[in-house]
């Protein structure tokens, strides 16, 4: 079974696309291409190393496909290249489908000069780069050289793009958690009993799953770059660990054991086929590792054996994901230290019973069901007679806003040296900056459609509300008086963010457009109203100003400075206008945004 399969849409999805010039027939045509582009770049799976996957669809202006590739493993040929070639000439004035923006690590822009230099003249890219220090360069390349750029989910907004969007999310879930998390992309797999269990009460658990799924099992293997067991299930099981699945990638075994009381003769300690490495407590049995280096089996000491520790190792030595094959006891400790990204359960349908037959995840201390972990993006799959349960622990992280650099900054305000800045962060209102933040308690007089004035009691109150105003309905407009009456900012946030999500279709559908509008307007009047509020803008002249929320990544700046931070450039942008330093004139409110605009 392939792990990332195309599904075939219906004609029912509706194609809403955004893009005004992104019709519905091309809607439809670039979310199929995109994933095809997606699934082509899964295509060196089991093969190679755990590498990023890249896949190229290039198809011509009437839509046939030319020309594909995908890139087989870290080194090689690049797929756009691959496709270039395959296309010859049939590429020129046609569009090529990434599943991923290109990478271009080493300046060398193969991809993109393929690109330009076949004639493409259309690119829809799935995603850009997860990494920071590449994001954003080839399409910025690819723009710059005369060639029409379309991300999903920035320039192409659709459920179908959004849909083709996933699946190049989840080709390379890899990566993007391993950027997010510092960590490398675990998978927790296990199999167990239609009545939970992963082994009888005397431990014996060969076999649980069919061989169908112990097949897919030696798949999963040869897509990661280590397989992880613990002591116990090395001392119970003996097992190999080994990638049986006909692929070429061998996983390199990883043991954890803090006693390293384990057998002096076991599978893994035959290095013939792969490789294994005993993680331990510093100190343990140095008799046993002497007699573990002996055998070839690399030894590695913690001075506290948890698995974080052990996963930000190994996120170093470069692993890009790993299969845990523990037992109950490792895999909820790695749960609890939140290590684990995906979940693969396989259940037989099967019943074995027994008091104390161990279950596939010990001990989470949780004693309520509101406490339990859902999966997210749960799929379900017969395989043979069992059914394979995956799902994400944690959701897919969104690494594509990223904070201005300073030099983008500078652009928006002259003030901000891209040389010598500081950074001003500011979140809550007690903070030292706090006054900064929406939820301020600054009332504000804003003119409506009429021209009459009203008060806000917040710039959070106005913004809120804004997403309702002016829909012919009579409850977006109950919901605008709702949060124009809400006690505090939070308040009207929660009432705003609840009705947007549970009724979108009362948000007024230029929304995503005039946001920063509506901000910059209500942000203006504050800080015009207010002397204080005006000098103390005024005074961070030169700073970088950050709204440091670790949440809202359009708004603020993330956790990890991954957030695009308009607030902060709003707050900037309007400090250069007070200083009278931009040329956007009063007159014309709305000018100075157009550099804002995402
Ligand atoms: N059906 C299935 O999918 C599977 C079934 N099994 C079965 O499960 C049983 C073994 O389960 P279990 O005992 O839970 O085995 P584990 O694989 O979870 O091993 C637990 C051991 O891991 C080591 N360890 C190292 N660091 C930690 C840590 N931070 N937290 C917890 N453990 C750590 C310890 O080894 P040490 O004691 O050496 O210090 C500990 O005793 C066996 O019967 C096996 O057949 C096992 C895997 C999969
Ligand atoms: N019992 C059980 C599994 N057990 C896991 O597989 C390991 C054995 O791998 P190997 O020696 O390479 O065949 C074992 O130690 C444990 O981690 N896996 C499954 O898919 N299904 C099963 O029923």
């Amino acid at each position: 079974m392939a792990l990332f399969s195309l599904k075939a849409y219906g004609p029912s999805l509706i194609c809403m696309a955004s893009f005004k010039n992104h019709n519905n027939g091309t809607c439809a045509l670039d979310s199929a291409y995109i994933r095809r582009a997606a699934e082509i770049a899964d295509k060196s799976a089991g093969f190679t190393s755990p590498h990023p996957n890249f896949g190229c669809v290039l198809a011509t202006a009437s839509g046939n496909i030319v020309g594909e590739g995908f890139l087989y493993a870290q080194g090689t040929k690049p797929a756009e290249v691959q496709a270039v070639e395959a296309a010859s000439e049939h590429c020129y004035g046609g569009t090529a489908y990434l599943n991923m923006e290109p990478g271009d690590c080493h300046g060398d822009h193969t991809a993109v000069s393929a690109l330009v230099q076949g004639g493409v003249k259309r690119v829809v890219i799935g995603m850009r780069h997860p990494l920071s220090h590449l994001r954003g360069n080839a399409v910025r390349a690819l723009r710059s050289q005369g060639v029409q750029v379309y991300v999903l989910g920035e320039d192409l907004k659709s459920k179908l793009t959004e849909e083709a969007q996933k699946a190049c999310f989840h080709v390379n879930a890899p990566l993007i958690f391993r950027a997010a998390s510092q960590l490398p992309f675990s998978v927790l797999k296990f199999a167990m009993t239609l009545d939970g269990k992963i082994a009888t009460s005397s431990g014996h658990a060969a076999w649980i799953s069919s061989k169908q799924s112990r097949n897919l099992v030696f798949e999963l293997r040869g897509r990661s770059d280590a397989v992880i067991v613990g002591g116990n299930t090395v001392r119970r099981d003996n097992p190999r660990l080994t990638a049986r699945h006909g692929g070429e990638h061998m996983p390199v075994r990883i043991v954890l054991s803090q006693t390293l009381d384990l057998p002096e003769e076991a599978n893994l300690w035959d290095m013939s086929e792969v490789s294994t490495i005993v993680v331990t407590q510093r100190g343990a049995r140095r008799s046993f590792q002497k007699l573990l280096t002996s055998k070839g089996v690399e030894v590695v000491e913690f001075d506290i054996l948890n698995p974080r520790d052990v996963m930000e190792y190994f996120h170093d030595r470069g692993y890009l994901s790993i299969l845990w094959e523990c037992g109950g006891t490792l895999a909820a400790s790695a749960i609890s230290s939140g290590v684990i990204h995906k979940v693969y359960a396989f259940v037989a349908p099967k019943i074995i019973g027994g008091k104390g037959a161990p279950s596939p995840v010990g001990e989470l201390g949780m004693v309520e069901m509101s406490q339990a972990l859902d999966l997210i993006d749960v799929c379900y799959n017969q395989i043979g007679p069992d059914m394979l349960i995956s799902g994400f622990l944690q959701p897919i992280p969104d690494l594509t806003p990223v904070i201005p650099s300073v030099d983008e900054t500078f652009a928006i305000d002259p003030t901000v040296s891209p040389y010598e800045s500081s950074i001003i962060f500011f979140y809550k209102t007690w903070d030292p900056y706090g006054a900064f933040s929406n939820f301020s308690p600054h009332p504000i007089q804003m003119p409506d459609g009429n021209g009459d004035y009203a008060t806000w009691l917040s710039v959070e109150h106005y913004y809120q509300a804004h997403k309702f105003v002016g829909v012919n309905d009579p409850f977006a407009h109950k919901c605008v008086e709702r949060i124009k009456s809400a006690k505090s900012p939070e308040e009207a946030a929660r009432i705003g963010r609840l009705m947007q999500r549970q009724r979108p279709d009362l948000v007024r559908p230029d929304w995503d457009n005039m946001k920063i509008e509506v901000m910059y307007r209500a942000l203006k009047c504050k800080f015009s109203i207010y002397p204080h509020l005006n000098n103390m803008l005024i005074s961070t002249s030169g700073s970088v100003l950050v709204e440091a929320s670790p949440h809202d990544l359009f708004w603020g700046g993330g956790r990890d400075g991954e957030g695009l931070n308009y607030l902060g450039r709003l707050l900037m942008q309007l400090r250069s206008e007070f200083l009278g330093e931009s040329s956007s004139s009063d007159n014309d409110e709305s000018s100075g945004l157009t550099s804002l605009h995402p």
